[in-house]
């Protein structure tokens, strides 16, 4: 039990739920039938964990040298080959579980977790360290569109509004830890901005990809804009100038990481909502 609940914290598990909720909307949004939404949501979970734990599992070391109260495996909770075979099998699982979907939804996983592994691998401390984000996150819908009887990728505009939430997402992310990870030489790409300029781009980020869903929904045509669409695009709005206005305010903290997690799911929830067709 205890290596259990030292590998559920390990996973990163609020981020964990919140992908695995966006899975869930879209896998509704697309109008999948009960057993391919359930197979993506839980491929998608099981994939999470796989990126989390790994995550954890190679920042052990520097974790444990800046001190991580909040790191199972940097306090010893579990081991390191422990979780290395937890990160590696729930790898396998989630690609198992993505094959009944169709090989175009089990490539795209792939290629959506190795980016993802090679943020943790080592992209994370070099100028390229948003690039995994940018692709993970852009292909993230297509895993919706691609699970399918009838398999396409998602429009551009749920491609645009991925990779601008996920640029928001890495950009906020490691806000609270720049000062631990100068110490351990991680030098990432919103390291090299600084926290005020990182938030500032994110929350633009935002506002970016509520435009993109806004109009995108409506085929570019701001008169065929539901209600409903624009009130989401309003909060998804509001949450992205709170973002700003704390950035510029307030020293950089965990808020504006979940600020930026309500934004995707407003997002998400609005393409339920509005009943929004993303198929390319
Ligand atoms: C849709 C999808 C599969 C997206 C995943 C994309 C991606 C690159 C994920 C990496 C997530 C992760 C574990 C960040 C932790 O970063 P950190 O080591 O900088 O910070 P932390 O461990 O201190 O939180």
């Amino acid at each position: 039990m205890r290596t259990v609940r030292a590998l559920w914290g390990s996973s990163h598990p609020g981020p964990t739920l919140v992908v695995t909720a966006l899975a869930l909307a879209l896998g509704i949004a697309t109008g999948l039938e009960a057993w391919r939404l359930v197979l993506l949501t839980t491929a998608v979970f099981v994939g999470q964990l796989s990126v989390g734990i790994s995550n954890d599992a190679l920042d052990a070391q520097r974790d444990r040298a800046v001190g991580r109260t909040d790191k199972p495996i940097a306090r010893g909770d579990v081991s390191a080959g422990v979780a290395w075979g937890a990160a590696l099998g729930v790898l396998a699982l989630a690609l198992v579980l993505s094959a009944p979907l169709g090989w175009r939804m089990l490539a795209a996983h792939a290629v959506t977790l190795g980016s993802a592994w090679a943020y943790n691998a080592g992209l994370k401390s070099t100028p390229w360290s948003i690039v995994p984000f940018l692709v993970s996150f852009g292909i993230f819908p297509s895993l919706a569109t691609l699970s399918a009887p009838d398999p396409s990728f998602a429009a551009w505009w749920a491609w645009i509004a991925g990779a601008s939430l996920g640029a928001a997402v890495h950009l906020t992310n490691v806000l609270p830890d720049l000062d631990d990870d100068a110490r351990t030489g991680v030098r990432g790409l919103p390291h090299r901005l600084g926290p005020r300029v990182a938030a500032i781009v994110a929350a633009l980020a935002v506002v970016a990809g509520a435009v993109a869903v806004l109009l995108g929904a409506a085929g570019g045509d701001l008169a065929a804009v539901s209600p409903v669409s624009w009130l989401f695009f309003a909060a998804v709005v509001a949450v992205a100038g709170t973002t700003a206005w704390r950035a510029i305010a307030r020293p950089p903290s965990r808020a504006l990481f979940r600020l930026v997690m309500l934004a995707a799911l407003l997002l998400a929830a609005q393409m339920v909502a509005s009943g929004s067709a993303f198929v390319a």
